[in-house]
């Protein structure tokens, strides 16, 4: 579904600030897989999903995407097969428009037939039943405007609108993070519910070691720009937040193993 060769992006090359914010990352996604992305500060997880979904071109490498090389197009484009949540539930839904309005706008994502605002009956009839299968109590206020809802409430109208019209890769981008703890468990039980349901094939930043143990399939660490590891299927299933954090740990200590390294170097050669 979603194959990565050898991506890399530097923000302001040959400048005092540049930034190796991606250094060959390479994977391939299956159909269905629910993959979620951890990974120091800094080390390049918003910047993959960034590539993916087109918000810029990378500089090198190759993304494919249900079967096409998306490389070199734009974001409108992409928008057709990508779903997306960010970390700020006041992006991806338009304050001014009611619950309705939103949710039927995202059902036609990528068709541009004209907006033709007047829902129809069973259009509404539908919308609310699925609004009614997230058990969140909004089905009856789908004509109040979304900026009156509160910050779980309008995530988890983003996540239903993202994955509305079936998207061919859901990214999940700390969508959470930004929510107190109960709302956020709410998000992630209705992400899970949502991902399993339509199997929708997903990529997720997070920086929960909860739940980077026990959401998704597959679990990548990513590290300066690259990926460090990779835990797929039975060795996924083992991780829990302790084994992840240490994980961390060690990355921490080869990374300083490695500053030491290259400033004994430089001292060598100077
Ligand atoms: N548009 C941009 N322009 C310049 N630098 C950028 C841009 N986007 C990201 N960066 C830099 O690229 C590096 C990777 O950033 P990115 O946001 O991908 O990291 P992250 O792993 O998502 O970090 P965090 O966990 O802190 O959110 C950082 O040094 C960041 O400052």
């Amino acid at each position: 579904m979603l194959k990565l060769v050898d991506l890399k992006k530097t923000f302001h090359p040959g400048t005092p600030n540049e930034v190796r914010a991606l250094q060959g990352v390479s994977l391939t996604i299956e159909e269905g897989s629910f993959v979620v992305v951890i990974g120091t500060n800094g080390s390049g997880k918003s910047t993959l999903l960034n590539a993916v979904a087109g918000t810029f071109l990378v500089d090198q490498g190759k993304i494919e995407l249900a079967g096409q090389d998306v490389t070199g197009w734009p974001e409108h484009r992409r928008a057709k097969f990508i779903g997306r949540v960010f970390q700020n539930p006041y992006m991806g839904s338009a304050p001014h428009l009611s619950i309705a309005e939103n949710l039927a706008l995202s059902a036609r994502r990528g068709d541009f037939r004209g907006l033709n605002w007047a829902l129809k009956r069973r259009q509404l009839e539908e919308l609310q039943q699925r609004v009614r299968e997230m058990g969140l109590g909004m089905e009856n206020r789908l004509t109040n405007l979304i900026g009156s809802l509160s910050g779980g409430q309008r995530q988890s109208l983003t996540l239903l609108m993202a994955s509305l019209k079936r998207p061919d890769l859901l990214l999940l981008d700390e969508h959470t993070a930004a929510l107190d703890p109960k709302s956020a468990d709410q998000v992630i039980q209705l992400t899970e519910n949502l991902v399993r349901k339509q199997k929708l094939t997903t990529l997720m930043v997070t920086h929960s070691m909860q739940q980077a143990a026990t959401l998704g399939d597959r679990l990548i660490m990513m590290v300066r720009g690259q990926i460090r590891y990779d835990f797929q299927g039975a060795a996924k299933k083992r991780l829990t937040p302790e084994a992840i954090l240490s994980k961390f740990e060690e990355v921490r200590r080869m990374d300083l193993l490695d500053e030491s390294a290259a400033e004994l170097l430089s001292q060598r050669y100077v």
